[in-house]
């Protein structure tokens, strides 16, 4: 199967410092393909690379393609008209603005939006259209987040550390999500939590000092205490369980 998304040689340079410096792996364009490594080893500014938003003061070199796309040198919201959906790690969700309002700014012009698929995903959000975004809990904002990405159809989706901070109730909730998201596009995905890995990871890449340290078999990686200690700096326990 070709990759859905290829990225070469990835550098990038932000305030003069190289954060990453040749990064290469693919996403297969089915499932989850987890980007994984240490507290600021450059997950975030991988995805925003990908995207179109590095910001001003850095540079992104390197080739990125999704299918017959060139990405790195198109702006962002081009990059999203042809399917590459983000969802970034702050969730980003306009507080003063109703739910129903935050997903009709997401709609995209030409297209007919997918209100079916996200109310089927989401009936929450639905039964609380015209509640304040600010006013949702954290988890109720990350599924508006995820949400207004799904309105329209992608080729790709890029999720940053969609359970960080919420409750584990709600942490499942957000997995039990993305599992059915994934069986209609493929998932780049960052996520910190290994049960979560676990539960919907097929493939891994783990960055470690600016560079890809190992690809592989998720699953795999995840049964290889020692290995996954030595990539990511966590402790048994959290491996194990
Ligand atoms: N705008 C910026 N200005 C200066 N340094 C930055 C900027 N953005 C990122 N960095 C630095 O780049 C490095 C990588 O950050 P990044 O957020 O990509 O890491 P991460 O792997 O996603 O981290 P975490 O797991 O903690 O979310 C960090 O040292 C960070 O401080």
């Amino acid at each position: 199967m070709e990759p859905i998304l290829r990225v070469a040689d990835l550098s990038v340079r932000i305030a003069g410092l190289h954060i990453l410096q040749g990064v290469s792996f693919s996403v297969a364009p089915t499932g989850v393909t987890v980007l994984l490594g240490r507290n600021g080893v450059g997950k975030t500014t991988t995805l925003r690379a990908v995207v179109g938003l590095t910001p001003r003061n850095g540079e992104a070199r390197g080739t990125v393609q999704m299918g017959e796309q060139t990405l790195l040198s198109q702006q962002t919201h081009r990059l999203v008209r042809g399917g590459l959906g983000y969802v970034p790690e702050d969730r980003c969700v306009f507080a003063g603005l109703t739910v129903a309002e935050n997903l009709r700014l997401a709609e995209r012009r030409g297209t007919t939006p997918a209100y079916d698929r996200v109310f089927a995903l989401f009936p929450e959000l639905d039964r609380r259209a015209r509640q304040r975004a600010g006013s949702l809990s954290g988890g109720q904002q990350q599924m508006l987040s995820i949400g207004r990405v799904l309105l329209n159809d992608n080729r790709l989706l890029l999720v940053d550390e969609p359970t960080k901070g919420l409750a584990p109730k709600v942490v499942t909730e957000v997995a039990e999500v993305l599992e059915r998201v994934a069986e209609s596009v493929p998932v780049l995905l960052v996520e910190q939590n290994l049960a979560v890995v676990r539960r919907l990871a097929r493939d891994a890449v783990v960055l470690a000092a600016g560079k890809v340290a190992w690809t592989g078999d998720a699953q795999e990686l995840l049964r290889e205490t020692a290995l996954t200690r030595s990539l990511l700096g966590v402790g048994s326990a959290e491996v194990q369980h």
